[in-house]
Protein backbone atom coordinates (compact mmCIF):
# COMPACT_ATOMS: atom_id res chain seq x y z
CA UNK A 1 0.00 0.00 0.00
CA UNK A 2 0.96 3.71 -0.10
CA UNK A 3 -0.69 6.80 0.52
CA UNK A 4 -0.04 10.67 1.19
CA UNK A 5 -1.81 13.86 0.98
CA UNK A 6 -0.57 17.80 0.81
CA UNK A 7 1.39 20.01 3.38
CA UNK A 8 -0.31 23.46 3.59
CA UNK A 9 1.92 25.91 4.86
CA UNK A 10 0.91 28.15 7.93
CA UNK A 11 2.26 32.15 7.42
CA UNK A 12 6.01 32.29 7.49
CA UNK A 13 5.67 28.50 6.71
CA UNK A 14 6.24 28.56 10.68
CA UNK A 15 3.90 24.72 10.58
CA UNK A 16 2.38 22.98 7.52
CA UNK A 17 -1.30 21.65 7.80
CA UNK A 18 -2.23 17.96 6.41
CA UNK A 19 -5.80 16.43 6.11
CA UNK A 20 -6.12 13.59 8.28
CA UNK A 21 -9.32 11.24 8.06
CA UNK A 22 -10.38 9.75 11.42
CA UNK A 23 -13.65 8.01 12.35
CA UNK A 24 -16.54 6.57 10.74
CA UNK A 25 -17.83 8.40 8.81
CA UNK A 26 -14.94 10.08 8.39
CA UNK A 27 -13.92 13.28 10.31
CA UNK A 28 -11.17 15.09 8.91
CA UNK A 29 -8.41 17.16 10.79
CA UNK A 30 -5.70 19.20 9.76
CA UNK A 31 -3.24 18.22 11.44
CA UNK A 32 0.80 19.01 11.88
CA UNK A 33 2.67 16.40 11.28
CA UNK A 34 5.72 16.28 13.16
CA UNK A 35 8.43 14.02 13.24
CA UNK A 36 10.01 15.18 15.96
CA UNK A 37 7.31 13.92 18.50
CA UNK A 38 5.66 10.60 18.70
CA UNK A 39 1.86 11.42 19.46
CA UNK A 40 -0.96 11.55 17.55
CA UNK A 41 -3.39 13.99 18.98
CA UNK A 42 -6.01 15.53 18.08
CA UNK A 43 -8.59 18.77 19.78
CA UNK A 44 -11.95 16.85 20.46
CA UNK A 45 -15.34 17.20 21.96
CA UNK A 46 -13.70 16.65 25.28
CA UNK A 47 -11.40 19.76 24.83
CA UNK A 48 -12.06 22.48 27.28
CA UNK A 49 -14.40 24.36 25.29
CA UNK A 50 -12.55 27.98 26.56
CA UNK A 51 -9.03 26.09 24.85
CA UNK A 52 -10.95 25.80 21.51
CA UNK A 53 -10.86 28.96 19.48
CA UNK A 54 -12.04 27.91 15.63
CA UNK A 55 -10.50 24.21 15.23
CA UNK A 56 -12.11 21.30 14.02
CA UNK A 57 -13.17 18.75 16.74
CA UNK A 58 -12.58 14.75 16.43
CA UNK A 59 -15.67 13.60 17.99
CA UNK A 60 -15.53 9.78 18.43
CA UNK A 61 -18.90 9.49 19.93
CA UNK A 62 -20.06 9.97 16.30
CA UNK A 63 -17.86 7.52 15.16
CA UNK A 64 -18.76 3.88 14.84
CA UNK A 65 -15.24 2.19 14.82
CA UNK A 66 -14.10 4.07 18.17
CA UNK A 67 -13.03 2.37 21.41
CA UNK A 68 -12.02 4.03 24.21
CA UNK A 69 -9.03 2.29 25.99
CA UNK A 70 -10.69 2.80 29.43
CA UNK A 71 -7.92 4.12 31.54
CA UNK A 72 -5.33 5.69 29.15
CA UNK A 73 -4.06 8.70 29.63
CA UNK A 74 -1.45 11.09 27.88
CA UNK A 75 0.43 14.14 28.24
CA UNK A 76 2.80 15.93 26.33
CA UNK A 77 5.41 19.33 26.14
CA UNK A 78 7.28 20.51 23.35
CA UNK A 79 10.32 22.54 22.69
CA UNK A 80 8.55 25.44 22.63
CA UNK A 81 7.00 25.03 26.05
CA UNK A 82 3.49 24.02 24.44
CA UNK A 83 1.72 21.14 25.60
CA UNK A 84 -1.32 19.08 26.00
CA UNK A 85 -2.82 16.29 27.67
CA UNK A 86 -6.18 13.85 27.29
CA UNK A 87 -7.50 10.69 27.00
CA UNK A 88 -6.92 7.99 24.16
CA UNK A 89 -9.43 5.91 21.72
CA UNK A 90 -8.83 3.39 18.58
CA UNK A 91 -9.56 4.53 15.46
CA UNK A 92 -9.66 4.51 11.87
CA UNK A 93 -6.86 6.79 10.08
CA UNK A 94 -6.29 7.45 6.87
CA UNK A 95 -3.98 9.95 5.01
CA UNK A 96 -4.57 9.55 1.64
CA UNK A 97 -5.54 6.04 0.20
CA UNK A 98 -2.94 4.79 3.40
CA UNK A 99 -5.39 3.20 6.09
CA UNK A 100 -4.94 2.21 9.67
CA UNK A 101 -7.55 0.52 11.04
CA UNK A 102 -6.85 0.86 14.83
CA UNK A 103 -4.97 3.77 15.18
CA UNK A 104 -4.34 5.46 18.95
CA UNK A 105 -5.65 8.95 18.91
CA UNK A 106 -5.04 10.46 21.90
CA UNK A 107 -8.02 13.35 22.12
CA UNK A 108 -7.09 16.09 23.93
CA UNK A 109 -8.93 17.46 27.04
CA UNK A 110 -6.54 20.47 27.76
CA UNK A 111 -4.27 22.45 25.50
CA UNK A 112 -1.88 25.43 25.96
CA UNK A 113 -2.49 28.85 24.75
CA UNK A 114 -0.21 28.13 21.73
CA UNK A 115 -2.63 25.64 20.41
CA UNK A 116 -5.68 27.57 21.35
CA UNK A 117 -4.66 30.63 19.58
CA UNK A 118 -3.30 28.20 16.61
CA UNK A 119 -6.74 28.22 14.85
CA UNK A 120 -5.90 26.45 11.88
CA UNK A 121 -4.18 23.50 13.58
CA UNK A 122 -6.86 20.63 14.64
CA UNK A 123 -3.58 18.50 16.42
CA UNK A 124 -0.16 16.51 15.63
CA UNK A 125 0.36 13.42 14.16
CA UNK A 126 3.90 12.64 15.35
CA UNK A 127 6.25 10.05 13.01
CA UNK A 128 8.63 10.16 15.55
CA UNK A 129 10.32 6.96 16.87
CA UNK A 130 8.13 5.17 19.61
CA UNK A 131 9.95 5.80 22.38
CA UNK A 132 8.83 9.27 22.54
CA UNK A 133 5.34 8.62 22.41
CA UNK A 134 3.78 9.79 25.90
CA UNK A 135 0.57 7.29 26.20
CA UNK A 136 0.29 5.48 29.93
CA UNK A 137 0.02 2.78 31.14
CA UNK A 138 1.21 0.94 27.80
CA UNK A 139 3.09 3.48 24.88
CA UNK A 140 0.96 3.26 21.53
CA UNK A 141 2.62 3.27 18.21
CA UNK A 142 2.88 5.99 15.68
CA UNK A 143 0.70 6.03 12.16
CA UNK A 144 3.80 4.79 10.14
CA UNK A 145 4.35 1.76 12.72
CA UNK A 146 1.19 0.38 12.13
CA UNK A 147 1.30 1.47 8.41
CA UNK A 148 4.70 0.48 7.70
CA UNK A 149 4.21 -3.63 7.40
CA UNK A 150 1.70 -2.82 4.81
CA UNK A 151 3.34 -0.58 2.91
CA UNK A 152 4.74 -0.85 -0.41
CA UNK A 153 8.36 0.44 0.66
CA UNK A 154 9.05 0.77 4.56
CA UNK A 155 9.34 4.82 3.89
CA UNK A 156 8.07 8.16 4.20
CA UNK A 157 8.86 11.40 2.12
CA UNK A 158 8.60 15.31 3.38
CA UNK A 159 8.60 17.21 0.63
CA UNK A 160 7.61 20.78 1.95
CA UNK A 161 7.83 23.89 0.12
CA UNK A 162 8.38 27.51 0.88
CA UNK A 163 5.15 29.60 0.03
CA UNK A 164 3.10 26.61 -1.46
CA UNK A 165 1.78 23.02 -0.36
CA UNK A 166 4.32 20.49 -0.69
CA UNK A 167 3.47 16.63 0.28
CA UNK A 168 3.81 14.16 2.57
CA UNK A 169 4.28 10.56 0.84
CA UNK A 170 4.11 6.92 2.58
CA UNK A 171 5.34 4.02 1.09
CA UNK A 172 6.88 5.12 -2.02
CA UNK A 173 9.67 7.87 -3.57
CA UNK A 174 8.14 9.88 -6.20
CA UNK A 175 11.22 10.18 -8.62
CA UNK A 176 9.78 13.22 -10.03
CA UNK A 177 9.84 15.03 -6.70
CA UNK A 178 13.61 16.06 -6.71
CA UNK A 179 16.69 16.24 -9.05
CA UNK A 180 20.05 14.86 -8.70
CA UNK A 181 20.59 11.66 -6.42
CA UNK A 182 19.59 10.94 -3.10
CA UNK A 183 22.47 10.69 -0.46
CA UNK A 184 21.41 8.48 2.53
CA UNK A 185 22.80 8.62 6.16
CA UNK A 186 22.73 6.78 9.22
CA UNK A 187 20.08 7.87 11.92
CA UNK A 188 20.74 7.66 15.56
CA UNK A 189 16.88 6.67 17.16
CA UNK A 190 18.30 6.34 20.78
CA UNK A 191 16.48 9.78 21.44
CA UNK A 192 13.42 8.63 19.87
CA UNK A 193 14.57 11.35 17.00
CA UNK A 194 15.00 11.34 13.21
CA UNK A 195 18.94 12.22 14.35
CA UNK A 196 22.15 12.49 12.19
CA UNK A 197 25.26 14.11 11.50
CA UNK A 198 26.06 16.73 8.79
CA UNK A 199 30.00 17.49 8.05
CA UNK A 200 29.52 21.02 8.05
CA UNK A 201 28.46 24.01 5.85
CA UNK A 202 29.20 27.18 3.65
CA UNK A 203 28.09 30.13 3.61
CA UNK A 204 27.32 31.95 0.16
CA UNK A 205 30.50 30.97 -2.02
CA UNK A 206 32.46 30.87 0.48
CA UNK A 207 34.39 27.49 1.07
CA UNK A 208 33.05 24.24 3.06
CA UNK A 209 33.33 24.48 6.38
CA UNK A 210 34.50 20.84 8.30
CA UNK A 211 32.62 20.62 11.74
CA UNK A 212 30.41 17.99 12.65
CA UNK A 213 26.98 18.87 12.94
CA UNK A 214 24.52 16.25 14.84
CA UNK A 215 20.72 17.00 15.05
CA UNK A 216 16.69 15.87 13.97
CA UNK A 217 15.28 16.37 10.92
CA UNK A 218 12.00 17.93 12.42
CA UNK A 219 9.14 19.23 10.57
CA UNK A 220 7.37 20.11 13.65
CA UNK A 221 10.09 22.99 14.23
CA UNK A 222 9.93 25.86 12.04
CA UNK A 223 13.59 27.44 12.18
CA UNK A 224 16.95 25.98 11.37
CA UNK A 225 18.64 25.67 14.70
CA UNK A 226 22.77 25.15 14.73
CA UNK A 227 25.21 25.64 16.76
CA UNK A 228 25.74 29.62 17.97
CA UNK A 229 29.70 29.06 16.29
CA UNK A 230 27.46 28.49 12.98
CA UNK A 231 25.13 30.95 13.32
CA UNK A 232 27.47 33.51 14.54
CA UNK A 233 29.54 32.96 11.23
CA UNK A 234 26.08 33.46 9.29
CA UNK A 235 25.24 36.23 10.29
CA UNK A 236 28.94 37.86 10.59
CA UNK A 237 28.89 37.79 6.74
CA UNK A 238 25.54 40.05 6.90
CA UNK A 239 26.24 44.13 7.44
CA UNK A 240 23.55 45.08 9.95
CA UNK A 241 22.49 41.66 11.17
CA UNK A 242 22.54 41.44 15.08
CA UNK A 243 21.72 39.25 18.62
CA UNK A 244 18.22 40.78 19.44
CA UNK A 245 17.92 40.46 23.37
CA UNK A 246 14.03 41.71 22.88
CA UNK A 247 13.34 39.49 20.20
CA UNK A 248 15.49 36.87 21.17
CA UNK A 249 17.40 35.79 18.12
CA UNK A 250 19.44 37.01 15.07
CA UNK A 251 17.60 40.11 13.20
CA UNK A 252 18.73 40.62 9.84
CA UNK A 253 17.75 43.42 7.12
CA UNK A 254 15.42 42.02 4.98
CA UNK A 255 17.35 43.90 2.21
CA UNK A 256 19.37 42.88 0.45
CA UNK A 257 19.17 39.37 -0.06
CA UNK A 258 21.26 37.34 2.61
CA UNK A 259 24.11 34.45 1.77
CA UNK A 260 22.23 31.33 1.13
CA UNK A 261 23.21 28.84 3.42
CA UNK A 262 24.44 25.07 2.39
CA UNK A 263 24.99 22.24 4.82
CA UNK A 264 26.74 19.28 3.94
CA UNK A 265 24.79 15.62 3.94
CA UNK A 266 27.28 12.47 3.68
CA UNK A 267 31.01 12.20 2.83
CA UNK A 268 30.74 12.25 -0.76
CA UNK A 269 30.46 16.03 -1.10
CA UNK A 270 26.80 16.28 -1.64
CA UNK A 271 24.84 19.38 0.31
CA UNK A 272 21.31 21.30 0.64
CA UNK A 273 21.39 24.57 -0.43
CA UNK A 274 19.27 27.36 1.50
CA UNK A 275 18.48 30.15 -1.14
CA UNK A 276 19.39 32.99 1.20
CA UNK A 277 15.65 34.56 1.44
CA UNK A 278 14.58 31.43 3.54
CA UNK A 279 16.85 33.26 6.29
CA UNK A 280 14.30 36.30 5.99
CA UNK A 281 11.87 34.11 8.38
CA UNK A 282 9.37 37.09 8.94
CA UNK A 283 9.46 41.04 9.25
CA UNK A 284 10.03 42.06 12.90
CA UNK A 285 7.80 44.85 12.50
CA UNK A 286 5.21 46.84 9.99
CA UNK A 287 8.21 48.48 8.31
CA UNK A 288 9.20 44.87 6.68
CA UNK A 289 12.82 46.64 6.76
CA UNK A 290 14.37 44.17 9.71
CA UNK A 291 13.71 40.35 9.77
CA UNK A 292 13.54 37.56 12.17
CA UNK A 293 16.31 35.66 11.30
CA UNK A 294 15.21 31.39 10.17
CA UNK A 295 18.72 30.36 10.99
CA UNK A 296 19.06 30.57 14.97
CA UNK A 297 21.41 29.14 17.77
CA UNK A 298 20.64 25.92 19.66
CA UNK A 299 22.01 25.99 22.86
CA UNK A 300 20.35 24.65 25.49
CA UNK A 301 18.71 21.88 23.47
CA UNK A 302 21.88 19.59 23.07
CA UNK A 303 21.47 19.55 19.29
CA UNK A 304 20.72 21.39 15.94
CA UNK A 305 17.71 21.04 14.63
CA UNK A 306 16.64 20.82 11.14
CA UNK A 307 13.18 22.29 11.09
CA UNK A 308 10.75 23.64 8.07
CA UNK A 309 13.43 26.58 7.06
CA UNK A 310 16.00 23.35 6.10
CA UNK A 311 13.51 20.94 5.05
CA UNK A 312 11.70 23.07 2.81
CA UNK A 313 15.11 23.13 0.29
CA UNK A 314 15.63 19.51 0.19
CA UNK A 315 13.61 16.09 -0.76
CA UNK A 316 13.91 14.12 3.01
CA UNK A 317 13.39 9.96 2.89
CA UNK A 318 12.44 8.83 6.25
CA UNK A 319 13.25 5.46 6.43
CA UNK A 320 11.64 2.93 9.35
CA UNK A 321 13.32 -0.16 7.49
CA UNK A 322 17.18 0.74 7.58
CA UNK A 323 16.87 3.95 9.70
CA UNK A 324 18.47 6.12 7.84
CA UNK A 325 17.63 9.68 6.48
CA UNK A 326 18.06 10.20 2.49
CA UNK A 327 18.02 13.81 1.27
CA UNK A 328 18.21 15.52 -2.45
CA UNK A 329 17.87 18.58 -3.46
CA UNK A 330 14.39 19.64 -5.76
C1 LIG B 1 1.17 25.20 17.37
O1 LIG B 1 2.33 25.09 18.12
C2 LIG B 1 3.07 23.97 17.98
C3 LIG B 1 3.09 23.12 16.87
C4 LIG B 1 3.92 22.01 16.87
C5 LIG B 1 4.73 21.74 17.95
C6 LIG B 1 5.60 20.53 17.95
N1 LIG B 1 6.97 20.86 17.52
C7 LIG B 1 4.73 22.58 19.03
C8 LIG B 1 3.91 23.69 19.04
O2 LIG B 1 3.87 24.54 20.08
Amino acid sequence: STGGAVATPEDHDVEYLTPVSIGTPEQILNLDIDTGSSDLWVFSSETSRSEVKGQTLYDPSNSSTAQKLEGYTWSISYGDGSSSAGEVYLDTVSIGALTVSSQAVEVAQKVSSEFTSDSNNDGLLGLGFGSLNTVQPNAQKTFFDNAMPALDSPVFTADLKAGIPGRYNFGYIDPNAYTGNITYVSVDDSQGFWDWTSPGYAIGSGSFENTTIKGIADTGTSLLLLPSSVVSAYYGKISGAKYDSTQAGYVLPCSPTPPDFAFGVGDDGAAIVLPGKYINYAPTGSSGTTCFGGIQGDSGIGFAIFGDVALKAAFVVFDGGSKTLGWASK
